[in-house]
């Protein structure tokens, strides 16, 4: 299988990486079934990078359906250090404007029916999560964004993530404001969880597309609407990412985050008692830890 340092999850609008090449599509399997596409692995500025796109090509997979422990197992069974996540976002601050992109630093949790958790069937595991994207990482989104010199980007936010797929009622989008969220989306969770635990340092590149539903002088927001923002902003998050692609080529051995090395003191479970049988399931993440 090709090896690749930086995994991209391209979200809504974005389903190819432009401009790679010695391109192979590669259709992974994983303990958690099959991931939402297969993954493209090629060159980008030379260095090899994983694109998968999050909805599946031709946006199938409803945020809800998106096989999320599957794209992280396979990203991690590629070798993917660095996962950069592109989503298009719904902003609840005056200030962050449709066609900006933000670098969020937090993440709220509002889904409801997901899995947010690799590990079950015998195996406990508590990672830290205080910190949900990599400051590193994050650091590097940024200056790599302030870099181009012709987009706006803002650093930080709080992301908050719904369950979907309807778009907020006022009431919701309101109080999300007074809880003083700035972003909306539907699937930075689990997915930063699940990154987490497997040990990948985690980064946004969010668009905004739209104000959600709560400013009085635009209109709430539509799929026509974040459609014709985004295509204003991929091209940007594909300029981001070649930029830092270039950035994490060597990989992270000298790296001040704490995302290689989530799991150390996180596997609660006494590793006399873990089955075999689940040992060899997780090995691709906990083989260093139990061996
Ligand atoms: C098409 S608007 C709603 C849709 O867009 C965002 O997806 P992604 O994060 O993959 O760009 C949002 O979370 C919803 O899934
Ligand atoms: N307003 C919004 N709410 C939730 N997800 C979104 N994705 C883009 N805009 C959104």
């Amino acid at each position: 299988m090709p090896e690749a340092v930086i995994g991209v999850i391209g979200g809504s609008g974005l389903y190819q990486m432009e401009g790679m090449s010695e391109v192979e599509e590669i259709q992974v399997e994983t303990p958690f079934g099959a991931p939402s596409d297969v993954i493209t692995v090629g060159k980008v500025e030379g260095v090899p990078m994983a694109f998968l796109p999050r909805h599946g090509r031709g946006h199938r997979l409803s945020p809800s359906e998106v096989p999320v422990r599957a794209n992280i197992w396979a990203l991690k069974s590629l070798g993917v250090q660095y996962v950069v996540s592109v989503s298009a976002v719904g902003s609840l601050r005056e200030d962050y404007a449709p066609r900006d992109l933000v670098i969020p630093d937090q993440l709220f949790d509002r889904t409801k029916s997901r899995v947010n958790s690799f590990f079950e069937g015998g195996i406990v595991v508590h990672c830290p999560f205080a910190d949900p994207f990599c400051p590193d990482l994050s650091t590097l989104l940024l200056q790599s964004a302030q870099e181009l010199g012709d987009v706006t980007v803002h650093e930080g936010g709080t992301y908050v993530c719904m369950e979907g797929p309807l778009f907020s009622t006022k009431a919701e989008s309101n109080t999300n404001r007074k809880l003083g969220f700035d972003l909306i989306g539907m699937t930075a969770l689990p997915e930063a969880k699940l990154a987490r635990e497997a040990e990948l340092c985690y980064g946004m590149i969010a668009c905004v597309t739209d104000y959600d539903c709560w400013h009085d002088t635009h209109d709430a927001v539509t799929v026509e609407m974040v459609v014709a923002n985004l295509s204003a902003n991929v091209a940007n998050a594909q300029r981001i990412l070649r930029a830092v692609a270039q950035k994490v080529a060597f990989g992270r051995e000298d790296a001040a985050c704490q995302c290689g090395t989530a799991l150390a003191s996180a596997i609660m479970t006494d590793p006399s008692r873990i089955p075999t049988d689940v040992k060899e399931k997780y090995s691709l993440l906990v083989e260093k830890y139990l061996s």
